[in-house]
């Protein structure tokens, strides 16, 4: 699935209303008639008041579509129109005139505070205020209702968007937005349901496909690709019948000081969990033992430092390399990670400290080799790129720094987006109960297992943080999120393999 800008969604209305023959008020008919399914599957004639509150534009229209097609299917319904100007548009218009047809009740004409009608906390409230067409930002006593509606206990259900939402621009004020429960949404999600300062407002969506013109939007560069399961399913390369271990690489695992060797052992256990044939662990000599211990599989190479890496050199060819995850920042190491960078060829993972690291001698990016991953959290990304405005600016920040050293960068979070050049994957898996130390060392080993086998690294980077998310839905369905660890994600891979391909599809995460 991909996200489209409200103006190509402008721009695919106009498209499909021209090839399809159809008008406007049809298109509108189409998409009210789906929301108006969407409920009437949930709610099966229940009698609960359902307030409908309608602005002016189209996303008004739509909202009487629902409630015309509501009461006809003798709902108890209360339909509002939100009367913030008078320019009211043509499908507007057409829908208040139906829904005079079938209900005897006008919708109720709001133009004050004074109009604010009381709503129970097992009400409905359906939110067709401002869709993708809000050109400011709500204010007076729009906003006063927004925010009377968002103090309610009632449920909501936004159309498109929730009022007081940009599709894909910056927030004005987040006091503005209504709160919404659950969003239908039109043809595609919008790009403010996955970034973290807009994401809350719609924590979770269905996708109504309206049959906007499918050859214009194939043609059109999304503004992100949403990775999901069907996506996920493409990306798997099945495994050969007659090959070995070494067909499926040799991944170094650059890890570890006193004190964080847990970080070595996680990220190999993942390498190995994710299919890769041989992992070797580089840690400082005080985590020879524990490496052996605690992971036999994995064969162990050690720093002549006991502590910390001071020399990064390998006796053999690895495949893949990940690097960073829990080394320090001693000077030391930093001296051994810019040699290393300036002479590595494969692939390569670079996380935690060794981002510090680059962010604190910014010189040292020129020797990163190109297609190298990055995996920075919020806060190592602004320490890497300098501080933004808003999510949009962090994106087009970050797109700017993959460009400009020819590098992926993912950026983790609730929806961790994966930045190559100008392109943009959302990804949908994984949980809350995901945000636990070493959640990212795992991370950092998926990635560099899928290198290993010969995954190219934007698609071990986009299927890796797909499988480690999936992996960490299907432990939390165990475990909870509280108790969830990072070794419980490892664990999990395997089971999110199977599930790639045995199970069902299921409702995934905000869809
Ligand atoms: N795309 C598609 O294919 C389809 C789209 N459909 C639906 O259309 C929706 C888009 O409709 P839309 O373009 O009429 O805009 P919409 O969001 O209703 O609001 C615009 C009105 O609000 C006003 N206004 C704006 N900001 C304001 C503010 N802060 N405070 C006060 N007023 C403000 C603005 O007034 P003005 O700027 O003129 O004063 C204008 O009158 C879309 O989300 C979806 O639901 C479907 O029906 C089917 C197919
Ligand atoms: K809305």
């Amino acid at each position: 699935m991909k996200i489209f800008s409200a103006e190509q969604l402008y721009e695919a209305d106009k498209i499909t209303l021209e090839k399809q023959q159809i008008t406007s008020a049809e298109l509108m008919e189409r998409a009210g008639e789906q929301v108006f399914q969407w409920l009437h599957q949930r709610l099966n004639a229940a009698q609960v008041p359902i307030h409908i509150f309608c602005g002016i534009g189209n996303n008004g229209g739509d909202g009487l579509v629902v409630g015309r097609l509501l009461i006809q299917h003798g709902y108890n319904v209360h339909t509002y129109v939100v009367n913030c100007s008078d320019k009211r548009s043509k499908n507007f218009l057409i829908n208040y005139d139906k829904i005079k047809n079938v209900s005897k009740k006008w919708p109720a004409l709001m133009k004050s505070e004074a109009d604010f009608p009381q709503i129970n906390s097992e009400d409905i409230i359906v939110d067709a205020i401002f869709g993708i067409g809000l050109n400011r930002c709500p204010d007076g006593w729009v906003k006063k209702l927004i925010q009377y509606l968002n103090e309610s206990n009632a449920y909501k259900l936004a159309i498109d968007i929730p009022s007081g939402l940009y599709a894909n621009m910056p927030l004005d004020n987040a006091e503005a937005v209504l709160k919404a429960n659950f969003t239908v949404t039109f043809q595609t999600p919008k790009m403010a349901f996955f970034l973290p300062e807009t994401a809350k407002f719609a924590p979770n969506f269905d996708v109504i496909d309206i049959g906007l013109d499918e050859s214009y939007l194939n043609s059109e560069e999304p503004l992100a690709q949403i990775i999901s399961k069907p996506q996920a399913q493409k990306f798997y390369k099945p495994r050969e019948k007659f090959t070995h271990k070494n067909t499926y690489g040799h991944v170094a695992i650059v890890a570890g000081s006193y004190g964080k060797m847990g970080a070595a052992v996680l990220s190999s256990t993942a390498a190995f969990r994710v299919g890769a044939g041989l992992v070797t662990a580089y840690v400082p000599k005080c985590g020879y033992q524990i490496l052996q211990n605690s992971l036999p599989e994995a064969m162990v190479v050690s720093d002549k430092n006991e502590t910390i890496l001071s020399e990064i050199k390998f006796d053999f060819e690895p495949n893949s390399i990940a690097i960073g995850m829990g080394i320090g920042k001693d000077e030391i190491t930093v001296s051994a990670l810019k040699h290393f960078l300036s002479e590595v060829k494969v692939p390569l993972i670079i996380d935690a400290d060794s981002l510090n690291i680059l962010s604190e001698n910014k010189k040292l990016l020129k020797h990163i080799p190109k297609n190298a991953v990055l995996t920075p959290h919020p806060g190592e990304l602004k320490r890497l790129i300098g501080p933004w405005k808003n999510d949009y600016d962090k994106l087009e920040k970050t797109k700017k720094f993959s460009n400009k050293h020819k590098v992926i960068v993912l950026i983790k979070g609730s929806y961790s987006i994966t930045v190559y050049g100008d392109k943009l994957y959302v990804n949908t898996s994984g949980n809350p109960g995901m945000a636990t130390a070493g959640s990212g060392d795992a991370l950092s080993g998926v990635i560099a297992g899928l290198l290993s086998q010969n995954y190219d690294p934007l698609l071990a980077t986009v299927f890796g943080v797909y499988l480690h998310g999936l992996a960490g839905d299907i432990a939390a369905q165990d475990l909870g999120y509280e108790a969830l660890m990072a070794g419980d994600i490892i664990d999990a891979i395997s089971q999110a393999y199977l599930e790639l391909f045995t199970k069902p599809e299921e409702e995934e995460k905000g869809q």
